[in-house]
């Protein structure tokens, strides 16, 4: 939504950037994640939303901060699509689920388990948050090509950061814990709590999403959780790498 000619919270206009666009959820994330493109130049910073444009291989790329959770995650793709944007990655932190997930590896989603409110307010709860297949196969031919160590499923999104770290304090914590249970029984991959959103607000605006996550630490193994120093970084990498690949791809079709 146009208010004086730029967008109501991201504050560009049409033009500021092209169709490929990094979404880290951490504004101070934005400044790092250009040091990757040619030519980086912060444009905006609004409320939670920090945006830089560059390129990669002669292409115009953006990264966009959408703040934490999923309401501010899709006002931020919803207005970048109305400036052009027709394909998103999400980079973000996560905490690993399953037993096999640790911290350091990074996780390719396929799909996301809609356990927030934003995306209900868009399509009804059936209907399955997916990634788009050119982006995961992107990101899996980045995550193969720097050799990091990665998994490919499924992972949660939900809307409380604490009913997931400390689901006993909760006073809904018989469903917390027994959905946590019922999402690790399925081999679900990791926590985090934007990715749904995003994956349901681009299919209704049938635009390109994908996610790719860094696991800071897995919640039921690690007691006292060291963070890998590199770990914000892998998921930046194979995210970039990834929007090479789909230019590279997006300029064969
Ligand atoms: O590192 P980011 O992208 O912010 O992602 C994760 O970190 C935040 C919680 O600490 C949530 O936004 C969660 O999704
Ligand atoms: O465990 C974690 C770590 C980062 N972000 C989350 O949402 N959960």
């Amino acid at each position: 939504m146009l208010i004086d000619g730029r967008q109501m919270h991201i504050q560009i206009t049409k033009g500021d950037i092209g169709r490929y666009v990094i979404l880290p959820g951490d504004p101070a994330r934005c400044e790092k994640i250009a040091q990757y493109f040619d030519d980086p130049k912060q444009i905006a910073h609004n409320r939670e939303y920090t945006l830089w444009t560059g390129s990669l291989d002669g292409v115009p790329v953006a990264v966009c901060s959408t703040g934490i959770g999923g309401p501010s995650a899709a006002i931020a793709m919803e207005e970048l699509v109305e400036c052009g944007a027709d394909t998103f990655i999400r980079v973000g932190t996560s905490g690993g689920i399953v037993d096999k997930v640790k911290g350091g590896d990074i996780v390719i989603a396929t799909g996301a388990i809609r356990q927030e409110g934003t995306s209900r307010e868009y399509l009804p709860i059936e209907f399955p948050a997916v990634a788009d297949f050119s982006v995961v196969s992107a990101l899996h031919e980045a995550a193969q090509a720097l050799g990091f160590p990665y998994h490919t499923g499924v992972i949660q999104s939900k809307d409380s950061f604490y009913g997931e770290i400390r689901p006993a304090q909760m006073p809904i914590a018989d469903e917390l814990t027994a959905k946590w249970k019922a999402w690790k029984a399925a081999g679900a991959l990791t926590s985090e709590m934007e990715t749904a959103a995003l994956m349901i607000v681009a299919q209704v605006l049938h635009v390109r999403c994908g996610a790719v996550l860094n696991v800071l630490w897995n919640a039921d193994n690690d007691d006292a959780p060291a963070i890998p120093p590199d770990a914000t970084e892998r998921g930046v990498k194979a995210a970039v790498e990834a929007i090479r690949v789909l230019i590279r791809e997006d300029s064969k079709a």
